[in-house]
């Protein structure tokens, strides 16, 4: 088996390092709206650009060596928790940034006069810390987050980093006059210490793929119009609901705006949207918590109301007839106008019907409506039409 010595695979890893950086810059080229991804690959860069400038400082000089290299370190540490305020669409604090990277190299090099390594070594430390614990403050700046696998798998490696630090810091006090690159201990603690980088790098990767995938999701399950769910989500949801509380008593609202075409002809296109738009309001408004609501097509609304006798199924379905029919809706500068609803309404009858079934004898229901001249509720049992309240 081939034995690699801490050293080398000490190297690998920057490598890999160096590899994953280019990666992310890449990609964050491609997915131009993730800013921190280009961020990341940033850090990266300037990390592996960091510890390369340190190993080579017996070759170039070592003023150049320790204060570029440790700049960098600095930088590349900012950058991380930089990219996570972006990924968490917080303003940049780039000036707090800058401040602190600058303050931290200019204390390093004031040190340097000094001499005493036991000094730097207790600076260092605390440096790396504070970077560290910024990043993991803004991961966790909403309390949400917490409850996050993912969220908490990255926290947990950072907060690994920050004990690799202090360790570090410990070993250096207790070894006041070492050279990194022929110490014994030190290298093993700098391979942890840059595994967990990796490890972090690759945490970070993972959130921003958790959430272009949430976002893929929403959009295939979202209508983009009126931001209610669309014909596929509201189906999956109902259908989970009608299986879910078998027992339960729900009714189904199928709701169709009236003459819609005569807005889109009179007022615009632009109107009929905002008319859709303003429907879906108002049905966020009046429907109870719980209800699922979605936008089949066109001017076509659909709400599954759970756990509800037929007389409050009623009363919410003419409360969001007469106030549709009770509000003028306009556009900046386009004269105002009015728009009704039909609604069709049936109760679910036995545990076993499906939404098919219950779509069936709501539309049957809506369909009775706009044949008794519109703007009305209409249930399908007993299919009678009762008189609008206003
Ligand atoms: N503005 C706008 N119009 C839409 C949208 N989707 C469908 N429509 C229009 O909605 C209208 C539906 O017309 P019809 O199916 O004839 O129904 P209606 O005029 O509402 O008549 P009734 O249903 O019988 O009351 C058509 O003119 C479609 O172009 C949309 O997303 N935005």
């Amino acid at each position: 088996m081939l034995l690699l010595d801490p050293f080398t695979l000490y190297f690998l890893l920057m490598a890999t390092l160096l590899l994953l950086s280019l990666l992310l810059l890449l990609i964050g080229h491609i997915y131009r709206q993730e800013r921190s991804l280009r961020l990341w690959g940033l850090s990266g860069l300037l990390g592996v650009g960091g510890v390369l400038l340190l190993m080579a400082r017996d070759v170039l000089s070592p003023w150049l060596g320790v204060v570029a290299a440790n700049s960098l370190l600095f930088c590349s540490l900012a950058g991380t928790w930089l990219g996570i305020a972006e990924f968490q669409q917080r303003p940049l604090p780039w000036r707090l940034a800058g401040l602190l990277c600058g303050g931290c190299s200019l204390l390093w090099v004031l040190l340097l006069f000094h001499g005493d390594t036991g000094l730097r070594a207790l600076l260092y430390g605390p440096i790396y810390l504070l970077f560290a614990g910024l990043a993991l403050h803004e991961l966790f700046r909403q309390p949400q987050h917490w409850q996050r696998g993912s969220y908490r798998l990255v926290g947990a490696i950072i907060l690994l980093l920050m004990l690799s630090y202090t360790y570090r810091t410990y070993f250096m006090l207790q070894h006041p006059v070492h050279n990194p690159l022929h110490n014994t201990g030190l290298p093993l603690q700098q391979l942890l210490a840059s595994l967990l980088e990796f490890a972090k790098t690759l945490g970070l990767l993972y959130l921003v793929f958790e959430r272009m995938q949430q976002r893929l999701q929403q959009l295939a399950m979202q209508d983009a119009l009126t931001g209610l769910h669309n014909r596929r989500a509201f189906e999956q949801q109902a259908t989970a609901a009608l299986q879910h509380d078998g027992h339960h008593r729900h009714a189904l609202l199928v709701m169709d705006l009236d003459l819609f075409k005569r807005i889109n002809d009179g007022h615009g296109h632009q109107a009929g949207d905002a008319a859709l738009q303003h429907f879906a309001g108002l049905l966020a408004a009046q429907l109870p918590a719980g209800s699922i609501s979605g936008r089949l097509g066109g001017e076509e609304f659909v709400a599954l109301l759970r756990d509800t006798s037929s007389s409050q199924a009623w009363q919410v379905a003419e409360a969001i007839r007469s106030q549709l029919a009770a509000n003028w809706i306009g556009l900046p500068d386009k004269p105002v106008f009015q728009v009704t609803t039909s609604i069709g309404l049936a109760m679910r009858q036995h545990g076993q019907q499906t939404l098919a079934a219950l779509y069936h004898d709501a539309d049957m229901a809506l369909y009775d409506a706009k044949q008794r001249g519109r703007n009305q509720v209409c249930s399908s049992q007993p299919l009678v039409a009762v008189p609008a309240l206003a």
